[in-house]
């Protein structure tokens, strides 16, 4: 596959994302417990799980923003935390991370210059991304003037905005309306035929559908991990859905 000039190959035997015997525990509580997992470049992994289960703390020990207390992770090869992987990776938090008082612009200036990009090509990709989400219009008004659909887009764009080689996304398309869901969903897509790695949370079951692969988190283990094809297939499921219910509904039991 040849890849455009921004995405980053990882050596064929080095997954982007790679946990071993993840452990997270707070207080008392294993909020993850021996969560391993390979994610391969190219691949668009979806985290499913109710509400608790452990996905937004998994990805946050995946980007660097939390440290698991067992275990270890590495991105594109390199153990995390590590700084200079800021530049490798797009994340898109559940909570937005915006400046209320700044115009969209100089949100996209702000996290443009984290990321290193200047000149023409900073230009060119904060039109690109806002056009991703549709808010071209809208690049000269205070966060504060957004809704809440418009900050969770100025997000999206924010973690695009330097084409990095794995996106990690929390929820990206909650409380944004079907039409540009769709489109959204299209734009990640292209993005992972192109070869970026794309780890994202749902709870949209047809988003669920869309994935390479599926990972489901219960009480924070990952009780199972494959295609959604293979999922309804092993679960006698029609939906993913009805597979997630059984898988889950087996744990828990
Ligand atoms: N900093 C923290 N201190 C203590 N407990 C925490 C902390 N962060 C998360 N938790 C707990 O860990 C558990 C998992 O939370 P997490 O946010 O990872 O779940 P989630 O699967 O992303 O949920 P949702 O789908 O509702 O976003 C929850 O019980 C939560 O209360």
């Amino acid at each position: 596959m040849t890849l455009p000039p921004h995405v980053e190959p990882a050596s064929p035997q080095l997954p982007v994302v790679e946990l071993n015997e993840i452990t997270r525990i707070f207080g008392k509580r294993s909020i993850l417990e021996s969560v391993s997992l390979r994610v391969e470049q190219g691949e668009l992994f979806g985290l499913l799980g109710p509400s608790g289960s452990g996905k937004t703390t998994l990805i946050k020990v995946i980007t660097g923003i939390d440290r698991a207390d067992r275990g270890t992770v590495r991105m594109l090869g390199t153990p995390m935390p590590q700084l200079r992987m800021l530049q490798r990776f797009g994340y898109m938090a559940q909570s937005d991370a915006l400046y209320s008082e700044l115009t969209a612009k100089q949100n996209l200036l702000f996290f443009a210059s984290l990321y290193g990009l200047s000149g023409a090509r900073r230009k060119k990709r904060i039109e690109e991304s806002m056009a991703v989400v549709d808010l071209l219009d809208h690049l000269d008004k205070p966060v504060s003037a957004y809704s809440g659909g418009m900050r969770r887009r100025l997000s999206l764009a924010i973690a695009l905005l330097h084409e990095p080689a794995l996106l990690v996304l929390d929820e990206p398309t909650v409380g944004i309306d079907p039409v540009l869901r769709q489109s959204i969903w299209k734009e990640l897509l292209a993005m992972r035929s192109r070869g970026t790695t794309i780890i994202l949370t749902t709870h949209v079951m047809d988003e669920a559908d869309k994935c390479d692969r599926l990972g489901l988190i219960r009480d924070g283990r990952l009780t199972a991990i494959d295609t959604p094809e293979a999922l309804k297939a092993k679960t006698g499921s029609t939906s993913i859905e009805d597979a997630f219910i059984v898988l889950g509904g087996g744990v828990r039991a």
